[in-house]
């Protein structure tokens, strides 16, 4: 979605609202229909396939698309008579880690455990590397056995063998390889996980962070395919996840191993993964890299689960969004003859109430602005302080501020809204989605 902000509207959306009043000169702005958007997109395509520079092209995507490395179409897996895991697609290229996140019970597991072959697919296919895995369609059914799809595990308990070495348990899978390769191979994980000085000991001898390197470098030893791991950091304090989290991805990286992670925690997922797919009851609600879901969720649930932020109401009109932070534009990507960004209408009636998603980093402050906000609230974070604030008309919005800006509670601040990724949702969409007290007090009720 490229929609932006015009923070210096100068209509008011209440006459009483002094936010609103203080927005000074609003740049000339034209909202083109959907149609002529529509126009505009086409043209735009021509003039890149009469450049050459088409990378876009319907044409060009046929004759040059590349087979994901790993695909995953439509998977149903149940227990009994509920369904767990509900037509979730995906694909990956080589070297890419992609990521379940989810509340627990939601199905990532289970969706993990499928791909590896350890849980009976109800429908679906799977692919690695141009193998079908499995098919279960109407006249097609098989699964390929779970030792034969050449994918290696790291679970949440590590599951090392207690009995033997750091060495013999990283060597554990290379039974079909000649002693000098299996040698070679475990000195090899050793160094990528920079654990050669411990070869020799015992996994109990080891710190958590350490086992569950063992555990990567066992996993990674006899080169899988594909590797699962499953909530790998769980049992690891807060602090040491993060780091442990990005030293895998560097791991993953330069062995170019394509990954599939499950966890809860978002930072671990957006520490590791190019690709996260949120998952809400069974339903993979969205796929894309970690920027998008911060920027562009799809949904409120996602807009929720990922990142930070306040939902403000808006109204449209004329083509536009009408709120407490100023008028709201659709900016796409098309400009024109000039080179100025062109504004598109949105796909709502006049006078629909909307939500606007918005996030701390979208409101900046600054002291010089004339725009401004209550400080209501503010956690401290080391390098930023956390504001809440409260906008003329009641309505709260959050804003991340460098702490050397020490404002008290109950002083008004600058504010300049920079909304270039504002997201805004019917309002029909929300009351269908998690943002009713009804789905929060479920959900609280999940987590515990
Ligand atoms: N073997 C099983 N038999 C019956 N139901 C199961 C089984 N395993 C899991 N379930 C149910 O399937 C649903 C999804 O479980 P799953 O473990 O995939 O969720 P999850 O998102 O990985 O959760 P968590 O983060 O807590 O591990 C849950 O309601 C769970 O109770």
């Amino acid at each position: 979605m490229n929609d932006s902000i015009n923070p210096v509207d100068s209509k008011p959306v209440k006459a009483q609202s002094k936010a609103r009043q203080r927005h000074v000169e609003k740049p000339p702005i034209t909202i083109i229909t959907k149609a002529q958007m529509a126009q505009a997109l086409a043209d735009r395509e021509l003039q890149q396939r009469a450049l050459g520079s088409d990378s876009s092209s319907s044409q060009y995507n046929e004759t040059t698309a590349i087979q994901p490395y790993f695909s995953v179409q439509d998977l149903i897996v149940g227990y009994d008579d509920t369904i767990v895991v509900d037509g979730l697609s995906l694909d990956l290229q080589q070297g890419e880690i992609g990521c379940f996140l989810g509340y627990s019970g939601c199905g990532k597991t289970t969706a993990l455990r499928a791909i590896a072959g350890l849980e009976e697919s109800r429908s679906g296919k799977i692919s690695l590397n141009n193998q079908r895995l499995t098919e279960q369609a109407a006249r097609v059914s098989f699964a390929v056995a779970p030792a034969k799809r050449g994918m290696g595990m790291v679970f949440q308990d590590y599951a090392l063998f207690g009995h033997l070495s750091v060495a013999k348990n990283i060597a554990f899978g290379l039974n079909k390889w000649s002693a000098a390769d299996k040698k070679a191979r475990v000195a090899e994980m050793l160094a990528l996980v920079e654990l050669s000085e411990h070869a020799d000991k015992r996994p109990s001898e080891l710190s958590g962070g350490q086992q569950q390197r063992v555990a990567l470098a066992r996993a990674l030893a006899p080169k899988p395919k594909l590797l699962l791991l499953d909530e790998p950091f769980s049992n690891l304090d807060v602090v040491l996840r993060e780091s442990l989290a990005m030293n895998v991805r560097d791991i993953l990286k330069r062995t170019n191993t394509t990954a599939i992670l499950v966890t809860h925690d978002q930072n671990e997922a957006f520490a590791l993964a190019d690709k996260v797919g949120v998952m809400h009851k069974g339903k993979l609600v969205q796929w894309a890299t970690p920027s998008e879901l911060y920027h562009e969720p799809i949904s409120p649930f996602v807009a929720e689960f990922v990142g930070e932020g306040t939902m403000i109401d808006g109204i449209i009109k004329e083509g536009h969004v009408e709120t407490a932070l100023g008028d709201i534009y659709r900016r796409m990507e098309v400009y024109d003859a000039s080179g100025q960004p062109q504004y598109c209408e949105y796909d709502y009636p006049n006078g629909t109430p909307i939500k606007v998603l918005v996030r701390p980093d979208d409101i900046i402050h600054d002291d010089d602005s004339t725009q401004t906000a209550l400080v209501i609230g503010r956690v401290f974070r080391g390098a930023n302080y956390l504001y809440r604030l409260q906008l003329d008309d009641g309505q709260t919005v959050l804003s991340l501020v460098a702490s050397h800006h020490n404002h008290e509670i109950g002083t008004q601040i600058g504010i300049l809204p920079i909304l270039e990724h504002v997201v805004v949702f019917d309002e029909k969409d929300i009351n269908a989605t998690t943002w009713s007290e009804y789905d929060r007090a479920e959900r609280i009720e999940e987590i515990r």
